[in-house]
């Protein structure tokens, strides 16, 4: 389990650091984790205490961090693995049950080139008012038809988006997601994919990737941090 072989490094927490830790089993402390941080965040956005109190708050919070900072593992990329395949990236900003920032994507299945997933944008990812932001959106696209070009086999990197926002992506409401593989030719892949609330398209992408050698490919498994 992560943080039992950790050790202080001079560049963790700038983003540098060595390759990726990997955990076999669900990280439920950090998942629980990063579900009261996100809820923190949402607080701090409605909250209307006074600034006196805000401050005393914010001091509290500080004590946390650096109680966590207390010890730290030699990077902050976290793999799940299991059976030594990885099958999630807990970190990730999209996906990552264990990252605060991601909504996170829940439920996340995998078939022949496709892939499934649900997410609740909440109020951390408003953009116009009641309306979850663009970029957000598009950031959880980006990040399906990755997942697909996985699931088929042809890990890559994206390398054109193209995002239609066709109504407003509502917030704090479970989204459906999919995307699949639409086809291939040498390195290219091409994937589809939507955002949906109630049967009802917010979003559509059509994206290219190209094949990279060397990412997870395949991965069968959740992406729920033991949520599932
Ligand atoms: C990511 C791993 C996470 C680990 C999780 C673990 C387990 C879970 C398992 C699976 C999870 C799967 C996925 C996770 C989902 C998402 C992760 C987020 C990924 C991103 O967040 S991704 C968004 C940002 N993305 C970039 O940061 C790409 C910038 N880019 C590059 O890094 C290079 O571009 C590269 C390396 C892609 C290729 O470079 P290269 O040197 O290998 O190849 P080269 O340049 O020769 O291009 C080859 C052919 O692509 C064509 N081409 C290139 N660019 C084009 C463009 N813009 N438009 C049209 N065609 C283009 C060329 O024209 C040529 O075409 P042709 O062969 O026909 O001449």
């Amino acid at each position: 389990m992560a943080g039992e072989s950790s050790g202080s490094t001079s560049d963790a927490g700038s983003g540098a650091g060595g390759g990726p830790v990997e955990v076999a089993g669900p990280p439920r402390a950090r998942t629980e984790l990063a579900d009261r941080i996100r809820e923190l965040v949402e607080m701090s956005m409605w909250t209307d205490l006074a600034p006196g109190e805000l401050g005393a708050v914010a001091r509290d919070v500080a004590a946390l961090t650096e109680r966590l900072r207390d010890r730290m593992l030699p990077s902050s990329r976290m793999l799940e693995t299991v059976d030594g395949v990885p099958t999630g990236s807990v970190n990730d900003p999209v996906e990552g049950s264990g990252n605060p920032v991601a909504p996170p994507l829940t439920g996340i299945r995998m078939g022949d080139g496709e892939m499934w997933a649900s997410v609740r944008l909440g109020d951390a990812y408003q953009g116009a008012p009641g309306r979850a932001h663009g970029g957000w959106v598009s950031a959880v696209l980006d990040h399906a038809v990755g997942r697909a070009a996985a699931a088929a086999g042809t890990p890559g990197m994206t390398v054109v988006l193209n995002v239609e926002y066709h109504r407003a992506t509502p917030l704090g409401v479970p989204l459906e997601v999919h995307a699949g593989v639409a086809g291939s030719q040498g390195r290219k892949v091409y994937v589809t994919g939507r955002i949906q609330y109630d049967e009802q398209v917010t979003a559509t992408v059509s994206a290219t990737l190209v094949a990279v050698s060397g990412l997870p490919a395949r991965a069968e498994h959740t992406g729920d941090g033991g949520r599932a």
